[in-house]
Order: C-alpha cells, then sequence, then structure tokens
C-alpha cells in the first residue's frame, strides 16, 4: 500500500472493527483455555501463579514481535492479557507493603496485573505473616536497592517464617517532589523517608538546603502528610502522588535516573526451571577461622557464580550472623545441586529459599 494515499477513514476503521472482533473472540478463548489449565491445576494441587511460564511467554513475545509495537508495549499488553487469565483459573490474592500507591504496590502490578486483588499491609514483617497464616496467596517486598542496599526488614524475616521467594521483579525509582505549594520557595518541610532522602541527596542540598526534613515512611503516606501541609513537600513516585491527589511540584528529583529497586515475589510456588533461573538461599557457619571462606567456595569449585552475598545479624544479640546469597541457576541444576551439598556439610544450617526465573536487573 502506498503510504502516501492511505485509503478513507471509514474502510481503515471498518478494517480496525474486524480485527477488534477477532481479538476479543480470540482472547475468549484464550481465557477458556487458561480455565482449563486451572482444571488441571486444581485437580493435581499445583500453583495457578506461575512465572516460568508467564516467563516462556515473554520471551515468545519478543522473538516473534514483528513490530511496529515496541517490546515494552506488547509486554504491557499481555501482562494485563495473563492476569484476566489467571483470574479467571482462580481469583487470586496478593498483598504487598503499603498503603496503595508505594513502589511495592508497583511491583505487584507488575507483576501480577490489575486482575488480581491486592491487599496493603502496613509492614514487611505483615506481608509474610499474611503468607503464612493463609489470608493471601502471594505478597511483595522490596529486597534492595541498586544505591541504597539491602532492606534489612526483608531478609530478616526469612529465619523467622517458612515463606519462600517465587520470584522477582525491579522497578525504576523515579522520585519526585509533591506539594500543594505553588513554588520551591514556599517549601519548609519534606516528607520522606531514609533511602529516598539519600537517593535525592544531591538534589535537595541544590534546591531545598533549609528545608526540615520528616522522616515518613513509605512513600505513598509521605504524600498524604504533604497534602495536608501547605508548607510541605514529599518525595514520591507518580502513583502515589496521583492516588493521594497531590500535585508533582518538580519531577525526577533522583541524583542517578537511573535507580531502580529489586522486589521478591513470595508465596508457596516452586517455580519449574527456565534455564535461565537464580536461587536464593541462607546459611549460618560456626564461629572459627576460615568458615565462610570454606562455605563460599563450595560455589566456586562447582562453577556457580555467586550474584550477591549478605549477612545480617541472628538476631539473638550474640554476634551470630546469618548469610544471604543469590546464585545462578535453579535448584534442580546439577552444579548448583553439588555446591549445594558441600555447603550443607560446612554450615550449621543451610536453607533454599527459592529457585525462581532470573530477571535481567538493567531490563526495566
Ligand atoms: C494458563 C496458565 O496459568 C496462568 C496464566 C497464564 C496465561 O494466561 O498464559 C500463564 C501462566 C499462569 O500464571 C498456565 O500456567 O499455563
Amino acid at each position: 500500500m502506498d503510504e502516501a494515499t492511505p485509503r478513507p477513514l471509514e474502510k481503515i476503521r471498518q478494517d480496525i472493527d474486524a480485527i477488534d472482533t477477532q481479538l476479543v473472540s480470540l482472547l475468549s478463548r484464550r481465557v477458556e483455555l487458561a480455565q482449563e489449565v486451572g482444571r488441571v491445576k486444581g485437580r493435581d494441587n499445583r500453583p495457578y501463579f506461575t512465572p516460568e511460564r508467564e516467563r516462556q511467554i515473554f520471551d515468545k513475545l519478543e522473538q516473534t514481535n514483528p513490530g511496529p509495537m515496541r517490546a515494552k508495549q506488547l509486554q504491557a499488553i499481555f501482562r494485563e492479557i495473563i492476569s484476566a487469565a489467571r483470574a479467571a483459573e482462580k481469583p487470586l490474592v496478593a498483598a504487598f507493603w503499603g498503603p496503595a500507591g508505594t513502589y511495592t504496590h508497583l511491583a505487584a502490578i507488575q507483576t501480577f496485573g490489575t486482575s488480581t486483588e491486592f491487599v496493603a499491609q502496613d509492614g514487611i514483617a505483615d506481608v509474610f505473616q499474611a503468607i503464612e497464616q493463609g489470608k493471601v496467596d502471594y505478597g511483595v517486598v522490596p529486597v534492595e536497592n541498586a544505591l541504597a542496599g539491602v532492606v534489612p526488614e526483608t531478609l530478616d524475616m526469612f529465619p523467622q517464617t517458612n515463606v519462600k521467594i517465587c520470584a522477582e521483579v525491579y522497578i525504576p525509582i523515579h522520585h519526585h517532589l509533591a506539594s500543594t505549594a505553588g513554588s520551591l520557595d514556599e517549601v519548609q518541610r519534606i516528607y520522606a523517608f531514609g533511602q529516598p532522602v539519600n537517593q535525592c541527596k544531591g538534589w535537595i542540598r541544590s534546591n531545598l538546603p533549609n528545608a526540615e526534613i520528616i522522616d515518613t515512611a513509605p512513600t505513598a503516606r509521605a504524600a498524604q502528610k504533604a497534602l495536608e501541609d501547605p508548607q510541605g513537600a514529599a518525595i514520591c513516585n507518580s502513583l502515589a502522588a496521583q492516588l493521594v491527589g497531590i500535585p508533582l511540584l518538580v519531577e525526577h528529583i533522583s541524583d542517578n535516573p537511573a535507580n531502580r529497586t529489586r522486589f521478591l515475589v513470595l508465596g508457596y510456588n516452586e517455580p519449574a526451571k527456565t534455564g535461565r533461573d537464580k536461587s536464593s538461599v541462607m546459611f549460618n557457619l560456626k564461629n572459627k577461622p576460615g568458615e565462610l571462606v570454606k562455605a563460599l567456595s563450595a560455589f566456586e569449585r562447582h562453577g556457580v557464580n555467586l550474584m550477591m552475598i549478605e549477612s545480617r545479624p541472628a538476631q539473638r544479640a550474640t554476634f551470630e550472623y546469618i548469610f544471604y546469597c543469590d546464585c545462578a541457576g535453579h535448584r534442580t541444576d546439577a552444579n548448583l545441586q553439588a555446591a549445594l551439598e558441600e555447603l550443607r556439610e560446612n554450615a550449621l544450617e543451610t536453607v533454599i529459599l527459592g529457585s525462581y526465573p532470573y530477571r535481567d536487573p538493567l531490563d526495566v
């Protein structure tokens, strides 16, 4: 078709209408098939949310996308199609660290799509408990920020519960200054907590050096406080500002625009191997020289790439530590199995927190 001479509008729109009719009938058929999958899962007692299968679908979309739609646009559409299909199989409930509008809420929507029932929890510990008590099917919590490091509240919950990790998701962190004030000169107070303040400290120093910082967590609550204070401002994301109904006075105030946070999806699934997986492990050691080196050399000996290691006090005030590590591979991979077996021989206790599809931190 000659691009310079398009057909009459009515004709083109007739074609679009015909495609929409086909799309609706194909989508309905797709949801029916998901319901059939759901009956198999119900019979065999298998999980309804299968991130490994979703990853296969997204990989295929990327390979077969003929354009002109961008990969991200196609992904967003399919995230919602899958969300609707999953809800038709079985309505799922996911908890997140609330209130509505937190980055964790964004991560939950990104993972499950909007055809999911979300319940806000007051704290990270509440998310773990809601899962353990069977009040929700899944939960979403932050685990590490690219600039500020780990979220200790999350790691510290693993020894206290038996909740497992079934997926990870990265969310870009775009901080804005939300305020009802007409200009920056009017802002006397900033409502925000440690991490966002840290991530915007260069901007605050240059633009609001005299503002008082009032520790308010999480960001969605800070937005609410700022709404109630005509001389106040909050550091928050655009979803929180939109939900609270507060305007953005200055957009994008993060010192590093590439900042992002990794979130964990918690539940009791054990996703099958995809070939590009990650596993999280927690262990503790005898307090003797060389124990950590010995423990970690198991990974090296079996060619397992260690992606993250973090230690946390073992909540007993005895200066003993629990180590958390993320490594490449699935718990069923032979080399990871061998490394974990060796780790078990050296460690006092070793717990696999989960194997789940690996996500590229830069692909957000
Ligand atoms: C249909 C399934 O269940 C859910 C829905 C999916 C879909 O709509 O394609 C994919 C994975 C699951 O989260 C499945 O596991 O195949």
